[in-house]
């Protein structure tokens, strides 16, 4: 047997976010988010799902800390629901809303697991997408006020936060192809709202200098990895592009302070333009202690006139899929790491999100037997070590997700926890990959 052995010192973790699990939508004060409304709409999500019950995580936090506790993890990444805490968008806290998260925070400090906050994880509150929302700047000191207020709260205790989940789901797939919420089609759009989001990450890290300096602060971008299909100019350059929608549009203002010129030319020629104001990229290459990085998928890249928006057309390496329909690429995980190792340097990274969509149901004997989903782990955990081995600066090492939850668009059908939920009674069923996930922590290895 093989096996596959990580540092000491690498930290384990499970992740989930506020709108896919708590449920309670319309408790304690809360007001509709930006996904109420577009769940809420025919036609949006799949079978007409919506996020009013979810995992009932609103009510069952101690259940699921002691999952957390059973599975060993050091580390739980959870989302605040902006909406919860500031139903107006702005002003004033609800206490009822911020006693919820003191009260999660405090029931994992008691088990020994570090709590990390993600700020924003794409619940944005309707009250301020009715204000314009992201495109509107606006939003971006509305952003700020909120993460200030968290921070006064939670920073006694919270030492990881994260400003911004997959900004360019938040951005490009919600504002442009209109698949996430609010649903729009249009690249200006989906230009304006990248930016704003990066400007409410910079002004978040400037003032969590102030009020946290003993912290860490990071962002939580997407990428997936393309994979030329011959070496020739034509394929790589197709690749380069495609990959840089979500890489370097959303790492190079962070760690070199410009956007990318291909990228910023390809749009303007679709006329969609940037609209930098003096000081934004200094505000958002200002330095952070991490960078998240989620990753579910890769693919063959090749060069296609007229494909896309980058003339490229994606071939999947073979017929393996998960149960969403993405295929199995560890490979390329393996690569995206040490290209973006290449590409910025030492840069500390968790890996904030990687798991896979298999929808087993629970057996008769109580099993849910997924392992489907524990070879796809082996086989990223795999990629990962060998990433460290490289040189990659790796932290730790988040598995999305801890529980199945509510997959946006997708609704409930589509399941990536460990832990299987029952969506009529809230039952939690620890799946196989659960116990394997367990061990692997424990020891700090596996045997393939
Ligand atoms: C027209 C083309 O559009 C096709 C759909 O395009 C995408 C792309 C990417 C995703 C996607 C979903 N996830 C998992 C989540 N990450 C955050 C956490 O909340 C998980 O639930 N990551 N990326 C979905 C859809």
């Amino acid at each position: 047997m093989t096996k596959i052995t990580f540092p000491e010192n690498l930290k384990w973790g499970a992740a989930t976010a506020s709108y896919q699990i708590e449920g309670g939508a319309e408790e304690g004060g809360r007001s509709l988010s930006i996904w109420d409304v577009f769940s809420r709409t025919p036609g949006n999500v799949k079978n007409g799902d919506t996020g009013d019950h979810a995992c009932n995580s609103y009510h069952l936090y101690k259940e699921d800390v002691q999952l957390l506790k059973n599975l060993g993890v050091d580390l739980y990444r959870f989302s605040i629901s902006w909406s919860r805490v500031l139903p107006d968008g702005t002003g004033e806290l609800n206490e009822e809303g911020v006693q919820y998260y003191s009260n999660l925070i405090d029931e994992l400090i008691a088990n020994d697991i570090e709590p990390m906050i993600t700020l924003y994880h794409w619940d944005l509150p309707q009250v301020l997408q009715e204000k314009g929302g992201w495109e509107s700047r606006e939003t971006a000191h509305a952003f700020l006020h909120y993460a200030q207020k968290m921070f006064e709260a939670y920073g006694d205790r919270v030492n990881n936060w994260i400003t911004m989940n997959e900004p360019w789901c938040a951005s490009f797939l919600s504002n442009y192809l209109g698949v996430h919420a609010p649903g729009k089609q249009d690249l200006q759009a989906g230009v304006d709202v990248a930016h704003n989001l990066m400007v409410a990450h910079g002004l978040a890290v400037k003032s969590f200098r102030d009020m946290i300096p003993e912290g860490k602060i990071g962002y939580a971008p997407n990428i997936g990895w393309l994979e030329p299909y011959s070496p020739s100019e034509e394929d790589r350059a197709a690749c380069r592009r495609s990959m840089m929608w979500q890489k370097e549009w959303f790492m190079d203002p962070v760690f070199k302070g410009t956007y990318p010129d291909t990228l910023v030319k390809l749009f303007e020629k679709e006329n969609a333009y940037l609209h930098i104001e003096d000081g934004d990229m200094d505000l958002i290459s200002q330095p952070i202690d991490f960078m998240g990085i989620n990753f579910y998928t890769g693919a063959i890249g090749r060069y296609k006139e007229g494909e896309g928006l980058f003339d490229v057309e994606e071939i999947a390496p073979d017929e393996r899929r998960t149960d969403i329909g993405w295929p199995i690429y560890a490979e390329g995980f393996y690569k995206a790491l040490t290209d973006l190792r290449d590409t910025y340097g030492d840069v500390p990274i968790y890996i904030t999100e990687n798991g896979a969509c298999y929808n087993h149901e629970v057996e008769e004997d109580g099993r849910v037997r997924d392992q489907e989903r524990i070879d796809y782990l082996k086989q990223h955990l795999t990629s990962l070590d060998r990433a460290i081995k490289a040189g990659v600066p790796i932290e730790g090492y988040i598995v999305w997700s801890l529980m199945d939850n509510f997959e946006w668009a997708e609704g409930y059908e589509k399941r990536f926890g460990v832990v299987h939920i029952d969506f009529d009674t809230f039952e939690r069923t620890p799946k196989d990959s659960y116990y394997w996930y367990a061990d692997t922590v424990k020891n700090h290895e596996f045997e393939r």
